[in-house]
């Protein structure tokens, strides 16, 4: 274990297990407790980014009545926020090059401020979406700033773990959100003022911390402010000897301007073999994480344990509440083994659980869908709708224009009709018994998106397992990694790049879950998720490199070799990597095998 001296130090108990590198800067020192401070602040823009993609599903309850919001305005105050995010994530990787990262911090937290407040005093559905757009734009510059931020200030030993703490703030922001929503659905006017506003807090406090925390001395260095990149990385190493660390930085980016020299960056990044390597790796991993269906777990948790079979609206909220802290907890897993077993071997095993908990959801809902309920009662239907042709609840429960009426003693359903929804709330039936209010009464239950099943149990436990599994890999990963595997001139337009990758591929994902649910039914979508989670395993198996331990300016040589060469070896943890520098032209990676 680890203790706080006296001097505000704190000592760690040795190297990190298993690490195996010879170029290791020296683990065996202390660490000072402002790197914990830098982190802190830092990563409270992540837990901006979960809150406010988190909020939003909750806040959508209260906000449908008061505003008189159609699907389209629902759909609208939702992915703007992600698609602002994807653009500003994209120009967020020019503003760090050239304002540098804690710049680029503080805008990000003055706009989440603006947003926050926009928002909480909203008066129609415009502004409303104002707010949400401009949160957006905050989101998308600090997910891609801040884990560059932490890598950069961070000792190689610990920079896993305190990057992949921006993703615990991430899951801890969507918990919180889920809380607050949970907390203030109770309101009967403007509970979701409070919702949306909550997040100036965070945001009012990161700013200020940052105005006295201090630039990434790589950045400085690269803009060739030496004497304050000395000064701040020997402040931020708590006066350590820093000759090693600060000469390496620079000597690496003496080496870079032979590459990097002049013209657009993206264009040099795509010229250059080992940095387009890690170009694909990054953004591949980044959409990998969205195609294994997070979003549709963290932002259709209710409506899927509906499907489930959960019955009661205020359940399923805290229900969805759960999924979070479910979330929240196994990333603080990742945090923890991110440098006991390295990156590489936490994303295969977090995929293979992905992949396994979500072939148990497919099957969940399959037999869920072979033991739906039959319709037993055909009332007759004005409206000569498409209702009437459904035979069972599964096939009426798949079109969005009807929903299940039945009554139910025990576990017994029974007189079943499928019947159209009422257009203005989907809490009704457009005619017949289950129209009016009265419905709970006399047994009779009206489920719209759902089938009353025996199997809910199946789905909550695949959901638990699916987020045990996802949240300590490939949840953090993809960000840890890629504020890792970038020379520092190919950095920030790396990590912008694989940013934007991430948030396209939320939007897609996140948007087209109900069409995919409809066209493959929902155990067809669940399985289809499967299959992208084995191609993950793949890409990840045949192309990831470990990059445990390495200094940031080390990990490049990963790439020098092929795409998807060299890693896929059974031998690779048993392998020593050696890196010589020769001055002025590219290191040379020499593989030396050894037996454990
Ligand atoms: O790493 C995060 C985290 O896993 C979140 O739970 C998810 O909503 C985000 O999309 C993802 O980028």
């Amino acid at each position: 274990m680890g203790g706080i001296n006296w001097h505000g130090e704190w000592s760690l108990i040795g190297p990190p297990s298993g690490g195996d590198t010879s170029n290791l800067l020296d683990q065996n020192i202390s660490t000072p407790y402002f790197i914990y401070v830098l982190a802190f602040f830092s990563a409270l823009g992540g837990f901006l980014f979960g809150y406010d993609t988190g909020v939003v599903s909750g806040a959508m309850l209260p906000l449908k009545r008061e505003m008189n919001l159609n699907a389209l305005w629902q759909e609208l105050l939702v992915s703007s926020t992600v698609g602002a995010a994807a653009l500003s994530a994209l120009s967020g990787g020019y503003l760090n090059g050239w304002l540098g990262r804690r710049i680029c911090i503080l805008v990000a937290s003055f706009i989440f401020s603006v947003g926050g407040i926009v928002l909480s005093l909203a008066q129609d559905k415009v502004v409303l979406l104002v707010g949400r757009v401009t949160v957006g734009l905050g989101i998308g510059i600090a997910s891609m700033t801040v884990p560059v931020y932490i890598a950069e200030v961070s000792p190689p030993h610990m920079r896993g773990q305190l990057v992949t703490i921006n993703s615990l703030f991430i899951t801890g922001g969507q918990f919180v959100a889920s809380v607050v929503d949970g907390a203030f659905s109770y309101l009967s006017r403007d509970g979701w003022r409070y919702m949306l506003g909550l997040s100036i807090i965070p945001a009012v406090l990161q700013f200020f911390g940052f105005v006295f925390l201090p630039e990434s001395p790589r950045w400085l260095l690269q803009k060739g402010r030496s004497d304050e990149a000395h000064r701040v990385l020997s402040q931020i190493r708590g006066n350590q000897n820093i000759d090693e660390e600060y000469d390496k930085i620079k000597a690496s980016i003496e080496e870079e301007k032979e590459v990097g020299a002049g013209g657009v960056v993206i264009l040099r990044i795509l010229r250059h073999g080992p940095t387009r390597r890690a170009l694909i790796v990054g953004c591949c991993l980044q959409m990998f994480q969205q195609l294994s269906g997070i979003n549709t777990v963290m932002y259709y948790s209710a409506t899927i344990l509906q499907m489930g079979g959960v019955q009661d609206d205020k359940q399923a909220i805290w229900l969805a509440a759960a999924t979070s802290a479910t979330n929240f907890v196994f990333t603080l897993v990742g945090v923890w083994l991110v440098e006991k077993v390295g990156r590489r071997k936490l994303v295969l095993g977090s995929l293979l659980g992905t992949g396994l908990s979500l072939t148990l959801l497919a099957v969940s809902f399959l037999l869920s869908a072979q033991n739906s309920p039959p319709v037993t009662f055909h009332p007759y239907d004005p409206q000569n709708s498409t209702c009437r042709q459904y035979g069972s609840c599964e096939l009426c429960m798949l079109d969005p224009n009807c929903g299940f009426c039945y009554r139910e003693n025990g576990t017994v359903v029974f007189e079943t009709s499928c019947v159209p929804v009422n257009l203005a709330s989907t809490d009704h039936a457009a005619w017949g018994r289950c129209s009016n209010s009265t419905e709970g009464s006399d047994n009779l239950i009206w489920a719209y998106n759902y089938c009353p099943t025996s199997y809910s149990w199946v789905v909550l436990m695949g959901l638990v397992l699916y987020l045990a599994s996802f949240a300590p890999g490939m949840g953090p990963m993809p960000w840890t990694v890629n504020s890792e595997i970038y020379p520092l001139w190919a950095r920030s337009t790396g990590n912008a790049c694989s940013a934007a990758a991430n948030w396209i591929f939320n939007v897609l994902v996140s948007l087209t879950f109900l069409h995919v649910a409809q066209f493959l039914t929902y155990y067809g979508a669940f399985f289809m998720y499967t299959g992208l989670v084995v191609l993950a395993l793949l890409f990840v198996f045949a192309c990831l490199p470990e990059t445990k331990g390495l200094q940031l300016e080390d990990i490049e040589n990963l790439f020098t070799g092929q795409l998807c060469s060299c890693r896929g070896s059974a031998y690779n943890d048993m392998r020593h990597i050696h890196y010589i520098r020769v001055k002025g032209s590219n290191s040379i990676v020499i593989c030396t095998w050894a037996l454990l």
